[in-house]
């Protein structure tokens, strides 16, 4: 009855916005308020602290582009960490992938993997994979205590830095997230929006640079209900061997893409062009 108005200092001055017919749950958990409601055509809707973190017409964009844009840029991923993405959707994509063997999650916020397995049922399917291990926790507490070079890959699905997750974009969390990658291996973050966020994705880029020895890649893909609609991601590989971002040495097999439904975004292609840049971001992006 109405409708929600996404507003936030992040995007001052603008407000994306989606006709609600039904709130499904309202709560407030440790970390933030939690909110689930019907939307009138985006399906479902998970909002924390005021901020959309997915709808069930789009979310197939973030979490098959967050996920597969690092795994397919490696020839075989086994050992993969996932930090936030607590609505399990990075799980369900990161299940694809036959070769992966093993996939920790630190989430530090229960409320969120709980709505999400009670109403986004085709995203909280990801929990449902026995290589799963999920730790709720405090993702940089996890990072500091994990051994050094433990997984080919790491991914961090986090909100943005106004709340819990504000730590995951600092300097220190990128150190301890290069430390705890094998030699060539890879973290894909998510890294806000190139319209809005060109200040804190020169921050990030400049870090990351300092950080990670391998190559270092910014990529953004199409989300209609995140503000600007369009989100970011930082693409790192350790020193050792060479990791080509833009060009997937490991496509993912038909075959093992069928246990959770048909890929709807991500392709070859797609992964390329995501590496594409305009050229006031280019300027900053590839000057650090
Ligand atoms: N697994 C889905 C989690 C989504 N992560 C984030 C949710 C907040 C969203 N704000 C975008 C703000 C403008 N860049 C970015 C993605």
């Amino acid at each position: 009855p109405g409708w929600f108005s996404e507003m936030s200092p992040m995007w001052p001055g603008e407000a994306h916005s989606l006709k609600v017919e039904k709130v499904l749950f309202q709560g407030k958990s440790d970390y933030q308020d939690v909110i689930v409601f019907q939307s009138a055509t985006y399906g479902k809707v998970l909002v924390l602290d005021g901020v959309i973190q997915l709808t069930e017409r789009d979310e197939c964009a973030y979490q098959e582009m967050i996920t597969h844009l690092p795994l397919c840029s490696i020839p075989n991923p086994k050992k993969v960490l996932v930090i936030g993405g607590g609505d399990g959707g990075v799980l369900r994509e990161v299940a694809r992938h036959a070769s992966v063997e093993q996939i920790d999650m630190c989430e530090i916020d229960k409320m969120v993997v709980d709505v999400s397995k009670q109403f986004f049922p085709n995203v909280a399917i990801g929990y449902e994979d026995p290589r799963v291990n999920l730790v709720i926790g405090d993702g940089v507490a996890f990072l500091k205590n994990a051994a050094e070079g433990s997984y080919d890959a790491v991914i961090v699905d986090s909100s943005d830095p106004i709340g819990p997750a504000k730590e995951l974009f600092e300097k220190p969390f990128f150190q301890s997230v290069a430390r705890a990658l094998r030699p060539g291996g890879v973290v894909c973050t998510q890294a806000e929006s190139l319209w809005l966020h060109m200040d804190i994705i020169e921050d990030i880029v400049s870090n990351c640079r300092e950080i990670f020895k391998g190559s270092v890649n910014y990529a953004w893909t199409s989300v209609p209900t995140y503000p600007s609609g369009v989100i970011g991601f930082m693409l790192c590989s350790t020193e050792g061997p060479d990791v080509d971002f833009k060009h997937p040495v490991n496509p993912i097999d038909e075959s093992s893409s069928k246990s959770n439904g048909p890929l709807k975004f991500y392709n070859a292609e797609i992964h390329s062009a995501a590496f594409c840049l305009p050229s006031f971001a280019k300027k900053v992006i590839e000057s650090k």
